[in-house]
């Protein structure tokens, strides 16, 4: 038997087979995937999944593992095994807004992919804001006029200056993080453990 890992697709998959080459694992069948969901390589099975469907099956079992990004572990508190964080996807959750931004005397309107870690970054300030629940392009929504500041994940930066907007706080400093169903963890320990052990070992990628 195989443990079964769940990996999001797009930018973490590519930092994720970096991660996985230099632990000496063979990722041939990875790289030749074309457009398949579920690939076998020597050693495990793989999923390919958006980060919160990555939560999903990882949260119901049907993948023993996850590479997922924190902000989606904080957005959606899945009930998994949160096992250890991964030395690549680092960057920020973060408040910004558009250069010279006057806060407004009325609510505040925020715009985010993150709504719930919005809410909690204003509730632990003791203040009420209308949220905008947006899928992406998030810095649009000041230059718009659709809301005064946005909650987005920051890498480099240079979308929020391209944009002239700028950080107003930082949130969360944030990275990949390697989850757990947790009956796995206790059923299927011999299995896990070295893996588990190798990934912990794992160096910095780009
Ligand atoms: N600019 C970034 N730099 C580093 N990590 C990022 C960046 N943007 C997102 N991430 C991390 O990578 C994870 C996956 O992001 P990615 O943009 O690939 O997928 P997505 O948010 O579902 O967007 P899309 O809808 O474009 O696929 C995020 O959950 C986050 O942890
Ligand atoms: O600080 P930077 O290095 O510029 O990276 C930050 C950008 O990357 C992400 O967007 P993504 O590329 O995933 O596109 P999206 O707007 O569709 O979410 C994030 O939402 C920011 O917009």
């Amino acid at each position: 038997m195989k443990p079964v890992i769940a990996l999001t697709k797009g930018r973490l998959e590519k930092q994720f087979l970096e991660f996985f080459r230099s632990l000496g694992y063979n990722d041939q069948a990875l790289i030749d995937k074309g457009r398949k969901l579920r690939v076998d390589t020597d050693d495990f099975q793989f999923v390919f999944a958006k980060g919160p469907d990555v939560a999903t099956y990882v949260e119901h079992g049907i993948a023993d593992l996850g590479i997922v990004g924190e902000d989606i572990l904080l957005e959606f508190q899945p009930d998994v095994f949160d096992l250890l964080p991964l030395p690549f996807g680092k960057c920020r959750v973060a408040l910004a807004t558009e250069e010279g931004t006057q806060w407004p005397a009325r609510k505040r309107r925020i715009a985010s992919k993150y709504p719930n870690i919005t809410k909690e970054y204003f509730r632990k300030k003791g203040e009420s804001v209308d949220i905008f629940k947006l899928e992406g392009s998030v810095e649009l929504a000041p230059i718009l006029g659709l809301a005064d500041a946005i909650v987005d994940i920051v890498e480099t930066g240079t979308t929020l200056e391209e944009n002239g907007l700028v950080i107003k706080e930082e949130i969360h400093q944030i990275s990949a993080r390697c989850i757990a169903n947790r009956s796995s963890l206790k059923i299927k320990r011999a299995l896990l453990n070295p893996v588990i052990q190798s990934f912990q070992k794992g160096e910095t990628v780009s």
